[in-house]
């Protein structure tokens, strides 16, 4: 069993390949042994996280998910816990699995219950797996409703009950511990995932990598390997960037994103103000250089385009597209693009030419490049992250909760640093500068655009307590 931490590079599933592996590990193991193994991991998880607590209701649906609440009642009862049990389903209509450990549970004497107990010390969600379906009505409803209300520690068996294990929504069980099941469930990592899930564990229920053909659908992003600087190097081995952007009123987004560029380690750092009446240097952070934006060789360097960049930046668009030697469309630019068909083709039109392009929509921006709605972004921010990527063949990130990476034939990465001290103003901007930094430094565009998604989270995540978290302040720290 393993605790889930963004410091690896842990393989997610969804639930068709979870299905295929598990009729593949099935096939080759005793009948039920995947349930016993899984009711034993939950039992030996709730033992381990609430060791005191005696009355454990434990909360069982109709199928395997329950079938698992089953196993682990009988090993917390053999254990000298007093499991409440209640079990939502038809003996008619269960899957085998769960009938048997639902016969099983009675034999070992398992108290059942018609409805939820008037308190209990810790709970355990058994109540729907990864065959969720549909938004749950009367009892499940109810009984749900009890989890979240009882202020107790919930253990979810697999996912959250209600939550949907493939793309994170679904309104459900908020735990405060998950134990993932034989796979890892993407929805656990975005949209609404994180919320639901709390602390994320993962059991593969003793299986060897690679059992049935089931391959990952998405990757847990990871941190970059450390890089040291050789010490015969010098600024022009870690390349330029210019940030362009900073239209009348707006100068600070552009001077934040060339602050993260620089602490980002990229060798020197241009911003092209699109007010050119602003700014001639910024005092504070005397190492920008600030240059009428068409001015630069755009051509030699790594660009960052459109942190605060109004309507102005329409007008550089079609240079920029068609001159940066790798690039960066954030905020502004990113409406631009998508008001534009012409400038769409200049974007598609740049992986043919072998240049970098990274996007990072949050979802309304990415609504509007893709022409529908947040909300429909957000019902599958998977499929319209690798929709993005595939329409306009560059790297994408969607911003929010559990941010996705995805590229042109690549499986998408999903972050897992990050927390809601990054809803503040100028952090999407920081994040530009980070991507520009890296790809600067000559990391791929897929590389450079979750590496920089992961540091940018980990650096909120390392935040000290009660100091409230700036953009200025996360450009120099992260
Ligand atoms: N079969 C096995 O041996 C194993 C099963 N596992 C467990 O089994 C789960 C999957 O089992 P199932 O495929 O039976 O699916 P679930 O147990 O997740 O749920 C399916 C059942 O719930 C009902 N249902 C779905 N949505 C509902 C709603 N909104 N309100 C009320 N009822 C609803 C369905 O009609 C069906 O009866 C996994 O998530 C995992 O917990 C794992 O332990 C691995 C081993
Ligand atoms: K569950």
């Amino acid at each position: 069993m393993h605790p889930i931490r963004p410091d690896r590079r842990w393989p997610l599933h969804d639930i068709a390949t979870t299905r295929q592996i598990e009729q593949a590990a099935a096939a080759a193991l005793p009948p039920h042994t995947l349930m016993e193994r899984a009711g034993l991991a939950v039992a030996r998880l709730a033992l381990a996280l609430a060791p005191h607590a005696r009355r454990i209701w434990i909360a069982c649906g109709p199928g395997n998910n329950g079938g698992d609440g089953l196993e682990a009642a009988m090993h917390l009862q053999r254990w000298g816990k007093a499991p409440q049990l209640t079990w939502l389903g038809d003996e008619g209509k269960a899957p085998a699995d769960a009938l048997a450990s639902l016969q099983r549970a009675r034999q070992a004497g398992v108290a059942f219950g018609a409805a939820p107990p008037p308190d209990w010390d810790f709970a355990i969600d058994a109540l729907l797996g990864i065959g969720g379906a549909r938004s749950p009505q009367g009892r499940m409803a109810e009984w749900i409703a009890a989890l979240n209300s009882g202020g107790q520690s919930v253990l979810a068996v697999d996912v959250p009950s209600g939550l949907d294990a493939d793309t994170g929504n679904g309104a459900a069980v908020r735990a405060t511990h998950t134990l993932s099941l034989l796979t890892l469930k993407r929805g656990l990592f975005t949209a609404h995932g994180r919320d639901a899930a709390g602390a994320i564990w993962f059991d593969e229920l003793g299986l060897l990598p690679g059992t049935g053909d089931g391959a990952p659908t998405a990757w847990l992003s990871s941190p970059a390997a450390a890089s040291t600087r050789l010490h015969a190097s010098h600024k022009g081995s870690y390349g330029d960037v210019a940030v362009i952007g900073g239209a009348p009123g707006m100068a600070g987004a552009a001077l934040l994103a060339g602050s993260a560029a620089l602490h980002g380690g990229a060798g020197r750092v241009f911003v092209g103000l699109l007010d050119a009446d602003t700014l001639k240097v910024d005092s504070a952070q005397p190492e920008l250089m600030l240059r009428p934006w068409d001015s630069l060789d755009l051509g030699a360097m790594s660009v960052a385009c459109g942190c605060g960049g109004g309507e102005a930046v329409r007008a550089a668009l079609p240079k920029v597209l068609s001159t940066a030697r790798a690039l960066v469309l954030d905020a502004d630019a990113l409406n631009a693009v998508a008001a534009d068909p012409q400038l769409q083709l200049q974007l598609k039109a740049r992986a043919g030419r072998g240049r970098a392009t990274v996007i990072t929509p949050h979802p309304l921006e990415a609504a509007r490049l893709l022409g529908s709605s947040a909300a429909q972004v957000q019902a599958d921010r998977l499929a319209a992250a690798r929709e993005l990527a595939q329409r306009f063949s560059c790297v994408a990130v969607l911003k929010g909760s559990g941010s996705i990476t995805a590229g042109p034939g690549e499986v998408p990465l999903v972050n897992f640093t990050g927390n809601a001290r990054l809803a503040t103003a100028g952090t999407g901007d920081v994040l530009a500068g980070m991507v520009a930094a890296r790809l600067a430094q000559g990391r791929d565009a897929m590389r450079a655009a979750s590496e920089a998604v992961h540091a940018h989270g980990a650096c909120a995540d390392r935040w000290p307590d009660g100091e409230p978290l700036t953009a200025g302040e996360l450009a120099r720290r992260a």
